[in-house]
């Protein structure tokens, strides 16, 4: 494509040298630039990409767009705002594949993966061709691929639907993180369906303040535009038991559907019983009324299928087609995903690593727990420290154990993610935590005193199948290593 119209998303914008000059390709990372490409400037977190112009444009960049002055021979596009030029351009640049497909966007504090599974699971089983971006995997057509990023940047995210488009596929499916909409990562998506599960706090690193991580989440909805064509009408699927959902009502231009438990919402569950077998409940919606089997447990999930539902439906498929989908979803890898070894107790990975979600896992749990619950959680470093004392508390006030250990320490001490955790809790009940910086040492305690009729939960990491610390990625996968801790037990 020729610079020049490349830009025209950006006009009035100023190119200093040639603009009829052919673009191969995009990219914001110098150690990508292929000959003929344009190269985004981007201001980051840990480094300035402007240093890297020179480097890009020796690797053949012929095209630098910059929001600060560069000195460097290629053709320079300044713009006020590198990144939200970039999404501008990325839709552009890949032919605007949202325009050709629904994309149906999760976002939350939790339950965006766990969303997104079932609203695949309801759309597949209709033989829609469906693709789905989020924290565990992207999936195009039948290839999963690796992802870095929950909801990856907009070159990424363009490039990802374009190559879904080259496939027929209908729907992409997408979790939408905070830092994605704060940093314009979704710009330039035409949305078909917002979903919105929850708020509670997180992210405050980032974010600072409660206000503007929901203003972060708000931009989904705002972005939504009014379509009143039957097959194209966009939809807000918010949750009616969460405050932040009256903010995002008035935010959208798009229709909304509510869903919710206790209070009143077009789509409203009712009757609600947990087993350790999983959870029924009776859904009542404008469509009728239907009751549910779901294998998964938690009245949290209750709230995913609700919003799942919702999807569906606006989608125009029967409450039975989606009843059928919901009850034979087995379960999302890493998200109360049952360890089997053998062992006569109970052994539940989940990837609560927030304090909303280790308090309903823990809620869950105590439901059907005939004996002991034990509970291994850490908090991630370089990130929100301003949780960790309060996951420290929620964990000790609902299990019998609680046992500190590390969770991707990432650059800090591990020992001062802990000490960050031990400062939530009195010293009036020392029988019931202790610290173990190593995690699969705690791990090992836990299974070590487990019996009969207990449960263990394993927290904060769930599908990950890795541990950073000190910036070094090594292999760890908690499934795996409970597996070892049960085997090495019954061997003693
Ligand atoms: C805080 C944050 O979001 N950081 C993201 C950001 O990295 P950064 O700003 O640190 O990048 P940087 O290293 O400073 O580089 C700046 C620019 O220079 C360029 N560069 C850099 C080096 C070089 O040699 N040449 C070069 O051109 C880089 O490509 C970049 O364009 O841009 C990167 C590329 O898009 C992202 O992968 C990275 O996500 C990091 C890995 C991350 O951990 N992000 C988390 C906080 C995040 O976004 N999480 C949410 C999910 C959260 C949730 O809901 O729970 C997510 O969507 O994943
Ligand atoms: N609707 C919900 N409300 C509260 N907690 C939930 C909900 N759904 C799932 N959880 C809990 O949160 C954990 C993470 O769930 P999930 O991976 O679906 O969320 P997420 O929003 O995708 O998280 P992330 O932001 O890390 O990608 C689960 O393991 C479970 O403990
Ligand atoms: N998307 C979340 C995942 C956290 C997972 C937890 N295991 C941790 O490392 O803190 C984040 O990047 O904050
Ligand atoms: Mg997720």
């Amino acid at each position: 494509m020729l610079l020049r119209d490349l830009l025209a998303p950006l006009l009035p914008v100023h190119a200093t040298g040639d603009d009829s000059i052919e673009i191969t390709g995009i990219t914001a990372d110098s150690r990508k630039v292929k000959p003929g490409f344009l190269f985004v400037c981007l201001t980051g977190f840990t480094v300035d990409g402007h240093t890297f112009a020179a480097q890009a444009v020796e690797k053949g960049a012929v095209a630098v767009l910059a929001q600060k002055d560069v000195d460097v021979p290629a053709t320079i596009v300044r713009v006020p705002d590198t990144r939200r030029a970039m999404a501008m351009l990325a839709d552009r640049f890949y032919g605007s594949p949202t325009r050709e497909l629904k994309v149906i966007a999760v976002t939350g504090t939790n339950g965006k993966t766990t969303t997104t599974h079932l609203i695949d699971k309801i759309l597949s089983d209709q033989q829609k061709r469906t693709g789905l971006i989020g924290t565990i995997h992207m999936r195009i057509g039948n290839v999963t691929e690796e992802v870095k990023n929950t909801t990856p940047d907009a070159l990424e995210l363009q490039e990802s639907f374009r190559r879904m488009r080259d496939i027929d596929t209908e729907y992409a499916i997408i979790e939408a993180s905070s830092h994605a909409l704060e940093l314009g990562r979704v710009r330039g998506c035409n949305v078909h369906t917002a979903v919105f599960t929850n708020l509670t706090q997180d992210h405050l690193d980032y974010h600072k303040t409660m206000e503007n991580y929901r203003h972060a989440k708000s931009l989904l909805f705002a972005q939504l535009g009014n379509e009143y064509d039957p097959q194209r009408m966009k939809t807000a699927v918010l949750n009616a038991d969460d405050e932040a959902s009256g903010f995002f009502a008035t935010v959208t231009p798009a229709r909304v559907i509510t869903y919710g438990i206790d209070n009143p919402a077009d789509i409203r569950a009712a009757d609600i019983e947990i087993s350790t077998k999983g959870t029924t409940f009776v859904a009542h919606t404008f469509q009728g009324s239907v009751k549910l089997s779901l294998k998964l447990m938690g009245k949290f999930n209750v709230y995913n299928a609700l919003a799942a539902m919702a999807v569906g439906l606006a989608e125009g498929i029967s409450l039975e087609a989606i009843k059928s989908s919901l009850e034979q979803v087995q379960g999302v890898s890493g998200r109360f995903e049952s360890v089997d070894a053998g062992q006569p107790f109970a052994v539940l990975v989940d990837y609560s690593h927030t304090p909303d979600s280790l308090e309903n896992a823990l809620v869950t749990i105590k439901e059907f727990a005939k004996g002991k619950v034990f509970c291994i959680v850490g908090c991630g470093g370089d990130r929100d420290k301003t949780k960790r004392p309060i996951m420290a508390q929620i964990a000790t006030k609902y299990a019998d154990l609680t046992v500190l250990t590390s969770d991707n320490p990432r650059s800090e001490d591990p020992q001062a993610i802990l000490d960050d955790m031990l400062a939530g809790l009195k010293k009036t009940a020392p029988h019931r935590y202790t610290s173990i910086v190593d995690r699969r040492e705690a791990i090992g305690h836990a299974v070590s005193l487990a019996v009969d009729g207990d449960v263990i939960l394993i927290a904060g990491k769930g599908h990950e199948t890795y541990q950073i610390i000190k910036g070094e990625v090594l292999p760890f996968d908690d499934r795996e290593v409970a597996k070892e801790a049960i085997r090495g037990q019954k061997n003693e």
